[in-house]
């Protein structure tokens, strides 16, 4: 029996060299004076996916998006983002990477329209063969049309960090930072927030490094979870692989116990047993949420188990850290 051919789509073209990574960090280290903010960070990003960096506050994230952003210096290792070194890129480079900071100062008096134009000028001298950037079509993107002719001070919160989006995105970057995108966002606009994401990485193949402290977000978005806790990853992976599903914790004979569902499990079936069975002293039964929070947890506090800053406020006891 002769075997059957390769479906041409699973060939690989000859002779094509392997993408670079659009980030690829070996040894990062920074230091604040004599404080050792990242210790040795290896992290290589490939192109089109959305990646979310965690931590607890203090972290370095900020700081890790940073140095990749070129604006901090490491203090040891190397770095690359598309192809160069970020803190010796020139506008061209600049130009190919988009950037939402978790706070700047803005010029209040602007409209939205025209801090956007303003901008995109600086899109059109750096890139004089690309199209100019379309400010009304990005006012749309980000719910902001009827906000186009506002001043900025006169805008709230949530919509000014609209426009910084709209900032980020203006460009079409090959790679977008975002540090805490949907901080101070409703409902309806981080819905929407994750919407627009989606549609710049799968129409327009940016790849997009946001840091968030809500974990929810980070499953529902990211195609990669990165944990950053003692200066360190100490937990990188799919959401889906890192765990989703949920975690059972109750107390039998005066013990606690728990149990980790994976997702599309039965937790009815799984409660129904569990207190069905009259032989069982089962009390304080805890249905708590997803395994990625249980995992942050538990890596974090592995990472930093005296730091007052961290999150971990839930009990852990009994789960695993990854390592
Ligand atoms: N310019 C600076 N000089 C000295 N220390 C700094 C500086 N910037 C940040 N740090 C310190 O470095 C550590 C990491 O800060 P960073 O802002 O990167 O953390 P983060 O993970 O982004 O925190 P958060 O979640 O609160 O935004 C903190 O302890 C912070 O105090």
């Amino acid at each position: 029996m002769t075997a059957s051919p390769v479906p041409a789509a699973f060939v690989a073209p000859a002779g094509t060299p392997p993408a670079e990574p659009v980030v690829q960090t070996r040894g990062l280290r920074l230091n604040y004076g004599s404080t050792s903010v990242l210790a040795g960070i290896d992290l290589t990003i490939g192109a089109g996916k959305i990646v979310a960096l965690l931590g607890p506050n203090g972290a370095g994230k900020s700081s890790t998006i940073e140095v990749l952003e070129g604006f901090r210096l490491p203090s040891a290792g190397s770095v690359r983002v598309l192809g160069q070194d970020p803190a010796r890129a020139d506008d061209g480079w600049r130009s190919r990477v988009g950037i939402v900071l978790q706070s700047w100062q803005d010029h209040g008096r602007w409209t939205a329209r025209e801090l956007l134009t303003h901008t995109a000028r600086h899109f059109a001298a750096a890139r004089p063969r690309s199209p100019r950037p379309d400010v009304t079509a990005v006012l749309a993107r980000v719910g902001l049309t009827d906000k186009a002719d506002s001043q900025l001070r006169t805008l709230s919160g949530g919509q000014r960090r609209r426009i910084d989006v709209a900032i980020g995105v203006l460009g079409d970057p090959e790679l977008l930072f975002l540090d805490e995108p949907t901080a101070g966002l409703d409902p309806q606009a981080r819905r929407d927030f994750h919407t627009l994401l989606r549609e710049q990485v799968r129409g327009r193949s940016t790849t997009v490094l946001l840091t968030t402290h809500d974990l929810d977000e980070a499953e529902a978005l990211a195609d990669r979870v990165l944990i950053l806790a003692g200066g360190r990853i100490v937990a990188d992976g799919a959401p889906a692989q890192l765990g989703t599903g949920s975690v059972v914790r109750w107390v039998q004979d005066g013990q606690p116990r728990r149990a980790e569902l994976p997702a599309g499990a039965d937790t009815t079936a799984f409660l129904r047993d569990l207190v069905g069975d009259p032989r069982q002293a089962i009390t304080d039964v805890q249905v708590g949420g997803s395994r990625l929070e249980e995992i942050y947890l538990a890596a974090v506090g592995a990472a930093a188990p005296t730091d007052p800053t961290t999150m971990t406020t839930t009990d852990t006891t009994g789960s695993g850290g990854r390592r």
